[in-house]
């Protein structure tokens, strides 16, 4: 089989800068993406595309918060809304590449897999919310809104401002793991896992059922690389390269790094838990389990990076 590329893309690389939930504005940003995800396919390798919804499930959470305050509406569970914006991003990527496929005239299929993630209902992290989800706030809005809903909780988000956390279990078993690689067999492009999947626990019966929560997709899409056997795991984000001292005046961005480098620079706290951190572990456990390489970069720089001219790549060194 042609090698296999799964290529991850953040929520919040689909929000453009005005910070607006706008889905025209969102499907501008996937096709842009599209265009290069199109290039890798073009030149004859399988691609798999997960896709993060941080900033989308926030939005849709409060969404059903302010209609329930305001109109009486019954509220949406978190584990709905990340459901819809599965659905939802996942329309806008399919979409997106069907007709970039149809406009080179490539005969190329593509299908996405609505995808449930199971996940341990003990999991520590359910107590211990580290997920960011929707809006940036300042400290002033943060603590308004504390004061009036005193169970959410703030962090502060890599610089970028203050966002709402939700708890993020880690993915165990993806449900549709046989679906997704029947579909890749038979030449698929193959959208999965979006927001990391919708998080479900197995009852005593066997049987699943949602639960609150936002999976990290970093991590999902980890996973999933591994159940497929992808070699490269791309993750694109808001920046083109990783950096350490991040947002310090001392900040240096990595080009190539060794997986022991990379060790070292997560234990020098160089990566925040609920951003670099994920993709930074994510990448460590998809080498580790048998993947060649990462690259890690914006959608801008996608095609640069494949070519190696752009983004951060972590890669074995002395076959280690
Ligand atoms: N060490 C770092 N190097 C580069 N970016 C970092 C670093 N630490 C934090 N960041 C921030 O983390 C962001 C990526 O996390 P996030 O926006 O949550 O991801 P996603 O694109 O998956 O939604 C980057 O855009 C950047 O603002
Ligand atoms: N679910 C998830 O990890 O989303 P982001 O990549 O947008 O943070």
């Amino acid at each position: 089989m042609k090698k296999l590329v799964i290529v991850a893309i953040g929520g919040n690389s689909l929000v453009r800068e005005n910070g607006r939930d706008s889905v025209q504005d969102q499907y501008e940003a996937v096709c842009e993406t599209a265009v290069n995800i199109a290039d890798m396919v073009a030149e004859g390798l399988n691609v798999v595309v997960t896709h993060g919804n941080g900033p989308q499930v926030g939005f849709g959470l409060r969404r059903s918060e302010i209609a329930n305050e305001v109109a009486g509406m019954p509220e949406v569970p978190l584990v709905n809304c990340g459901a819809e914006t599965q659905g939802g991003i996942g329309y806008q990527i399919q979409q997106a590449l069907i007709n970039e496929f149809a406009k080179r005239g490539m005969n190329k299929k593509v299908a996405t897999v609505i995808t449930q993630v199971e996940v341990n209902p003990d999991d520590p992290n359910f107590k211990n919310p580290t997920k960011p989800v929707g809006s940036f706030f300042t400290l002033e809005q943060a603590e308004e809104m504390k004061r009036e809903h005193p169970d959410w909780i703030f962090i502060e988000d890599s610089g970028r401002g203050y966002r709402r956390v939700v708890a993020s279990p880690k993915p165990i078993n993806i449900v549709e793991k046989d679906a997704i690689k029947t579909l890749i067999e038979a030449g698929f492009v193959v959208v999965a896992v979006g927001g990391g999947g919708i998080p479900v626990v197995k009852t005593e019966k066997s049987s699943y059922v949602g639960i609150d929560a936002v999976i990290d997709k970093d991590f999902a899409t980890s996973l999933l690389a591994e159940q497929v056997q992808a070699d490269t795991l791309i993750i694109t984000t808001g920046v083109s390269k990783v950096c350490i001292h991040f947002g310090q005046p001392n900040q240096q961005a990595l080009e190539n790094i060794s997986i022991e480098e990379t060790k070292q620079y997560v234990a020098e706290g160089h990566f925040p838990p609920g951003s670099m951190l994920p993709k930074i572990e994510a990448s460590l456990n998809f080498l580790e389990k048998g993947g060649s390489r990462v690259i890690i970069t914006n959608p801008e720089s996608l095609k640069d990076a494949i070519q190696e001219k752009a983004g951060t790549h972590i890669v074995k060194k002395n076959n280690s």
